[in-house]
């Protein structure tokens, strides 16, 4: 809140520069276990409310969180599409709001689309660190969108892969996506060449008809399957989704919305934060698949760093206040 008692608004490039993963990483890990303990004096975060959007081939998600001890009240609204190829409106649109629990009042108005990419990308990444096999050199990325920026980033920063493969529908898309990355970074033809052999695998697609195949996945390896966020939409065959062991950000989430689970009728075996708790194993040696579906304190974690961030290096009253 401003000197006025008026919101913040607090935009991407703010967002992007106040926001860092090493910040991000530690207290993501422990928001999720904490939502894994399913104990409402501890977190507060229904299932997001969903509003089909079916004439535009898309959704509108609400997504609230209260996290008690560390006194955050956030709530994000995302707009989330199934884009045809080639069009060039943007495939995910998000506002985050923070408040002061205590009065209600809202402290913050911020870019959602920098902490949707960030937070999710991190939430992965802790995931990969549980449960992706203890000898990973390969990271293959499909899809060559926002969430493979994020993801490139988090999963180099906080691991050392000897190779990371990108494939994308358009190959001209992962090229650009090559380029515009800090590292080396290998284009494939084809997903089957980016995914054989590769010990970690994200799928970062708007797809919503697999693009990901058991068969040619090796053995051991871990996937963070991060699109086919609705009831009908896929990214992985049934062959994969039943021989591997299957985690989720949310159990509830996921069974909900993740056509992957609902329509192969796999389980989840566990919540990514049982394994953090320890109550549940991260299973290195089997093959693993990560569902993420994207979860309200994610982004309450995200907004409350960079208000923080943004109190502690002053605002900046040409740009942030109303
Ligand atoms: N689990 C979570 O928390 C979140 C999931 N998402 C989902 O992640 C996915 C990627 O999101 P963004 O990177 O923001 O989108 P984006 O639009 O920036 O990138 C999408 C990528 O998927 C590719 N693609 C589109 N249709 C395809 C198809 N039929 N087959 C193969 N590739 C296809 C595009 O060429 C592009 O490379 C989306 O499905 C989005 O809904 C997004 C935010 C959070
Ligand atoms: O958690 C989110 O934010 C999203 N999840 C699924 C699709 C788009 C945004």
């Amino acid at each position: 809140m401003n000197m006025a008692g008026l919101p913040v608004l607090i935009g991407k490039e703010d967002v992007a520069r106040l926001l860092r993963y090493k910040d991000l990483l530690p207290k993501l890990e422990v928001a999720l276990g904490q939502f894994s303990k399913h104990d409402i004096s501890e977190v507060i975060q229904p299932v997001r409310t969903v509003v089909p959007l079916t004439k535009h081939n898309g959704f509108l998600g609400l997504m609230p969180a209260y996290m008690v001890h560390e006194d955050i009240l956030c709530t994000k609204m995302v707009a989330f599409y199934n884009r045809e190829q080639g069009s060039t409106l943007p495939s995910t649109q998000a506002t985050v709001l923070l408040f002061d629990p205590e009065s209600g009042c809202v402290l913050a108005v911020m870019d959602g689309e920098v902490i949707t990419a960030m937070r999710t990308a991190a939430a992965s990444a802790i995931s990969a660190k549980f449960s992706m096999p203890v000898q990973s050199e390969v990271l293959c990325i499909l899809g060559s969108g926002h969430q493979a920026v994020s993801h490139y980033d988090v999963f180099t920063e906080a691991f050392a892969f000897k190779q990371v493969r990108v494939w994308s529908q358009r190959k001209e898309s992962a090229e650009s996506f090559a380029s515009a990355v800090q590292g080396a970074v290998t284009v494939c033809s084809s997903a089957k060449e980016a995914v054989e052999g590769a010990d970690v695998i994200i799928t970062v697609t708007g797809a919503s008809q697999p693009v990901l195949f058991g068969e040619w996945v090796k053995p051991g390896a871990h996937v963070a399957a991060v699109g086919a966020c609705s009831p009908g939409w896929r990214e992985l065959d049934d062959v994969l989704m039943k021989k591997a062991v299957v985690y989720a950000d949310s159990r509830e989430g996921a069974m909900k919305e993740s056509g992957d689970i609902i329509l192969s009728g796999a389980q989840v075996f566990a919540e990514i934060g049982e394994v953090i708790n320890g109550t549940a194993p991260g299973h290195r040696e089997k093959t693993t698949v990560y569902k993420s579906l994207g979860m309200g304190i994610q982004d309450a974690v995200s907004a409350k760093l960079v208000y923080d961030q943004w109190k502690s290096q002053g605002g900046d009253p040409g740009v942030t206040h109303q």
